[in-house]
């Protein structure tokens, strides 16, 4: 069964919608990213429809730098949506009803930072959150929900799940796209090779990934900390091996067993690196082939020229792609070579296609890359990955007409 989306809700409601906007703060300063021009979308449909909109959303937790209210949130979703959004400083207090109660067609507000609440943090089922005393004071100001926080929507938040079992509740424009890009991964058949670029730093999420959908990926094609990972563990000397904190040495040990399983039953899906990258003694690019690498000297940072090509080719000739991670350090320009090369084989090529994680999306962005290229980018992080690994999400699950809460 599936949830109703924007499509079916009347016009002119007075709408709580849930959104995603948490960012990077540099000093203070939240930065601007693809979660506010995404939201838009979802934004601009209630403005469009006349609707009296309040907008939840939250930004980094309680005791971190990060944790600050979101009233430049608030000026930089008005810049995307060219409309004003008033900053209301209280979420769900007398303050923020009174801002409610005086909304006019195709107004919004954006109300505080709902961790701010003691309400919103604890994992908790949806039908102990939807008694919370946030739930209980916002409900009746408004007629429909919209759920559209997908990259939050694996925390049992109460604004996150509490809100649908007490409202008429809709899932928002992100919502819909994410969840059906990302979860028909793990739930379609596909004609053809399906192939993973599987990269990056955060090798444990990615190695999680590759042994959900082992029976179902033909190609993992390695790169990054994983790719050395995997080189590592049929024998040859890259990673660095410094002392016992080494990075490449503590996500080695947590991800041993699962990388030997990999090898020893799924030898012929996984495509490894034949050479790499890595800065020479004047800071130049310099490459290396695997069968050459003696030692543990340098830092690894990108995929090699002719691996870059062979795995453009292979996810040129692919009917379905996704992408966990980058195949090199692509924020610097000398080692941007293998993800460039292979997102751009991939946005050539008509396959399905998803590329997701927030540091590997930016990619697409940086280099001028047109998002239309790939069937669907996602904003979302650990949400991806549980959706990649066919874990339901219980922000998703609430919304749904058949929903067991
Ligand atoms: N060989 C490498 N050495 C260091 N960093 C790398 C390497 N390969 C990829 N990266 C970095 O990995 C990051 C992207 O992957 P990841 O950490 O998995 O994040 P995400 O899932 O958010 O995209 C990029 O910022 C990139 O610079
Ligand atoms: O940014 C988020 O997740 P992500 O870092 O996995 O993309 C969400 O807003 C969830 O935030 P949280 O991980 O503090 O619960």
């Amino acid at each position: 069964m599936t949830y109703r989306t924007l499509d079916e809700l009347d016009e002119g409601q007075r709408v709580l919608a849930r959104l995603d906007l948490n960012s990077p703060v540099s000093v203070g300063v939240v930065e601007d990213n693809r979660r506010f021009s995404r939201h838009v979308e979802t934004v601009r449909d209630l403005v469009e429809d006349g609707h009296r909109v309040a907008l939840l959303a939250h930004q980094g937790r309680p005791g971190r730098d990060t944790f600050v209210t979101l009233e430049q949130h608030a000026d930089i979703l008005a810049d995307h949506l060219d409309h004003h959004v008033e900053y209301v400083p209280d979420t769900y207090g007398q303050t923020a009803l009174d801002a409610i109660e005086h909304l006019d067609a195709g107004e919004v507000v954006l109300l505080e930072n709902v961790r701010m609440t003691d309400d919103e943090l604890p994992e908790r089922d949806p039908v102990e959150h939807a008694d919370s005393a946030l739930v209980q004071t916002l409900a009746p100001e408004f007629d429909a929900f919209v759920g559209d926080a997908y990259s939050a929507a694996h925390r049992k938040h109460a604004s996150i799940v509490g809100f649908p079992l007490a409202m008429d509740s809709y899932a928002g424009r992100v919502m819909a796209g994410e969840y059906e890009a990302n979860s028909s991964i793990a739930t379609r058949d596909f004609d053809g090779e399906v192939t993973m670029v599987a990269g990056g730093t955060k090798a444990t999420d990615v190695i999680d990934v590759m042994t959900a959908l082992r029976d179902k990926v033909d190609n993992f094609l390695l790169g990054g900390v994983v790719g050395e990972l995997f080189l590592r563990a049929v024998g040859y000397d890259v990673g660095r091996d410094i002392d016992e904190n080494d990075l490449y040495e503590s996500q080695w040990l947590a991800n041993r067993d699962q990388i030997t399983d990999l090898i020893e039953n799924h030898p012929s899906d996984l495509v490894y690196p034949t050479d790499l990258a890595y800065a020479d003694g004047d800071d130049e690019r310099a490459e290396v082939t695997v069968a050459e690498v003696k030692n543990k000297d340098h830092d690894y940072l990108d995929v090699g020229t002719d691996t870059a090509e062979q795995f453009a080719d292979i996810a040129a000739n692919s009917s379905a792609i996704f992408v966990k991670g980058a195949l090199g350090l692509f924020e610097d320009d000398r080692f941007n070579l293998g993800t460039v090369r292979v997102l751009e084989a991939i946005g050539e090529c008509d396959s399905f296609s998803v590329v997701g994680g927030g540091d590997t999306s930016r990619a697409i962005e940086m280099y001028g890359m047109d998002e239309d290229a790939f069937s669907h980018v996602s904003i979302a992080g650990g949400a991806y990955i549980n959706a990649l690994t066919g874990k339901s999400l219980p922000g998703v699950e609430v919304l749904k007409d058949d929903s067991d809460w």
